[in-house]
């Protein structure tokens, strides 16, 4: 509790249970601190007119006036902070810290498990969360049946430590000496009947009470009694609601019903039911059949934790947004060269490993050239070459990357990608692109033509722009074709399919326009139509293999670690060279590929991207 609301809570709260036992006789004003006496302003000291409200209590005063006003009282059960929160944030009138704590939070069976200790426990954490609604601390089961001085030295317990404004004890007739003399000395009392789960053991379990006329009577005296007592509210557990109405007619106290139907002056359910919380079928049986549930946030919950399981096993949890915390390129490169004197990384846990790791190795030292020196390594250095195969211009950041970590390159091209005849009726039909439909982006070979497409038809205004992930959605920041992040829509995963699958689309036949490679799969667009959208496929680009130099047939000859950046690259190279080397690929497609032509070591990135290649080329040389 911070220091202010614990000054609020000390200064409101001895106030409540007095006023209405009548031991202290204080003044409503007109201003709004009704809850504090006004005697307990010195004379000539005023309230400032306009200081910061208090949070102001419901007292049992209000309690009463609703009762006569026919008003409902709202109550609930709160065992902890987050729902004491909840409570007062829907405005409350009572939260019960009840002793169905043990069964909903505790996972105990019956509510006779818990102590006072444990009731104090979880009613300091309401307390602390409660502000506006009044808080009743339930007398657990073996605290107060003894003897009216064991109830009442519980009672002074739970309100002293517990800081709670008011008890609650279960029993009719019986208990209504003990709810008399905790009256007395000075603390309000909530009464229990009908169903009084302490006593389960002695019923024979839960069930519903006054279903004959001698148990209804039975409860409409000790509701007669409770009243007598000085109880200021009773609740009516699990009874008929025609003798619910009819004992609430009787009183002139509030009657706050559970499974007691509509007649009772006010309501009480326990919070894990109403909400659903506890729908796990290992929950399931303690929540009776009268609770209404309105919500279901036991789905929600489980929904969210298996979620979180699969993106941590998958890697795709924290992402860029969940690491906030960067270094700068110049410290962090500092950082690397040190560790690398200090302890050079074990392995990369961003990457695949192949099944059988240990084995493919043996097999692969035998059947290769490790063991001779035939393995391309830097002359200087001795490291092996790790052999990058893309266009250098688009393996420049890897190879920063790889260099940065110590790591030897070489560049031995093996497809380009070219544009097609396509891609000028593509520039000429930009500008006339229906405004409302969708560009859809699915590779940053796409991304790149259609900027250069986008500058060559004078910059017109585009559709709706979707890009397959955040690096090809980065390309149209940087040359402006967007301004800011919200502008362009990117999928929870980056393939053409999620985002196929999860493009916003609002209405029917909207227009969807796909640059793409010739070769690509019709995947994207298939889901498309499927979900009522008119695709317009535009192939601007195709890949061609490169052809090689005399230097670079030889380096592949001896190439010991090649990275692969997509399926046509890894068909051109074992088409030239006869040995299979260590693959590193970009993504799971491309290792798919390598496995197909035979290649026995293949790492590969669990996602497409920069990362987790690097962690693929780091996991391939450590099997050297
Ligand atoms: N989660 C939870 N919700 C509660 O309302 C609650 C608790 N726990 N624990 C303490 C008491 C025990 N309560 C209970 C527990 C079970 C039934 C029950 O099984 N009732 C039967 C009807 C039995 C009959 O008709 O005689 C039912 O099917 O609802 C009722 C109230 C109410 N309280
Ligand atoms: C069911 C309510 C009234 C209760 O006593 C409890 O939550 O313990």
């Amino acid at each position: 509790m911070t220091a202010k609301n614990a000054l609020w809570s000390s200064f409101l709260r001895p106030f409540q249970s007095n006023l209405f036992s009548g031991l202290l006789k204080w003044k409503n004003n007109s201003n709004n601190y009704r809850n504090i006496p006004i005697a307990s302003f010195k004379k000539g000291f005023k309230v400032a007119p306009k200081a910061p409200e208090p949070p102001r209590r419901v007292n049992l005063q209000d309690l009463r006036k609703w009762k006569r006003e026919g008003r409902k009282i709202v109550m609930m059960t709160a065992y902890d902070y987050p729902s004491a929160v909840h409570a007062d944030l829907s405005e409350m009138d009572v939260v019960l810290v009840g002793d169905s704590v043990a069964m909903v939070t505790l996972g105990h069976d019956t509510t006779q498990k818990v102590t006072i200790d444990d009731m104090i426990y979880h009613c300091r954490a309401v307390v602390n969360g409660c502000k506006r609604a009044l808080i009743v601390g339930d007398l657990p089961f073996g605290s107060y049946e003894i003897s009216p001085p064991q109830a009442m030295s519980s009672a002074y317990r739970l309100v002293k430590e517990g800081s709670v404004d008011a008890v609650k004890l279960e029993g009719g007739r019986k208990m209504a000496e003990t709810v008399h003399r905790i009256v007395q000395g000075g603390i309000a009392v909530m009464g229990h009947i009908g169903l009084t789960p302490g006593s389960v053991s002695a019923i024979g379990g839960f069930r519903s009470f006054g279903r004959n006329s001698k148990e209804a009577i039975e409860i409409f005296q000790g509701a007669l009694a409770l009243e007598e007592a000085g109880a200021f509210a009773v609740v009516l557990e699990c009874i008929p609601h025609l003798v619910a109405k009819h004992i609430t007619e009787c009183l002139s106290i509030p009657t706050i019903g559970i499974g007691a139907g509509k007649y009772t002056s006010g309501q009480v359910l326990v919070y894990h039911d109403m909400i659903g919380m506890l729908q796990h079928p290992h929950h399931a049986k303690v929540t009776p059949k009268f609770c209404k549930k309105y919500a279901q946030v036991g789905e929600a919950i489980q929904e969210a934790l298996e979620n979180y399981r699969d993106e941590v096993l998958q890697g795709k949890f924290p992402n860029e947004t969940y690491s906030p915390y960067h270094i700068s390129e110049e410290e962090y490169e500092k950082f690397v060269q040190e560790m690398q004197k200090l302890r050079p990384p074990v392995s990369s846990s961003s990457a695949t490993i192949p099944d059988n790791l240990h084995e493919n190795v043996q097999l692969w030292k035998r059947i290769t050239w490790l063991g001779s020196n035939r393995i391309t390594c830097n002359i200087h250095t001795k490291k092996p070459l790790v052999i990058l195969t893309r266009e250098p211009r688009k393996d420049e950041q890897l190879a920063t990357l790889l260099k940065r970590k110590d790591i030897n390159v070489a560049s031995i091209p093996c497809v380009l990608q070219e544009k097609t005849e396509e891609f000028s009726g593509f520039v000429q039909s930009l500008p006339y692109l229906d405004k409302s439909g969708w560009l859809v982006v699915t590779s940053p070979e796409a991304a790149d033509l259609l900027i250069e497409a986008w500058k060559l038809a004078g910059n017109p205004t585009l559709p709706l722009l979707s890009a397959v992930g955040k690096s090809t959605a980065g390309r149209f920041f940087h040359e402006h074709l967007v301004d800011d992040s919200h502008s362009i829509f990117i999928p929870s995963t980056a393939t053409g399919k999620s985002l196929a699958e999860q493009l916003p689309i609002s209405k029917e036949n909207t227009k969807v326009y796909y640059p793409t490679s010739a070769l690509a799969s019709s995947t994207v667009e298939n889901i498309l139509r499927e979900r009522g959208c008119i695709v317009e496929r535009w192939n601007i680009y195709t890949t061609v293999s490169k052809e090689w130099t005399q230097e670079q047939r030889k380096l592949a000859e001896t190439s010991c670690i090649v990275a692969f950046g997509s399926p046509s690259a890894v068909a051109v190279w074992s088409e030239r060279v006869k040995h299979k080397p260590i693959c590193a690929c970009i993504g799971q497609t491309t290792a798919a590929a390598c496995h197909k032509l035979g290649f026995k070591l293949v790492f590969s990135a669990k996602e497409p991207g920069l990362e987790g290649w690097v962690g693929a080329i780091e996991q391939a040389l450590e099997c050297i």
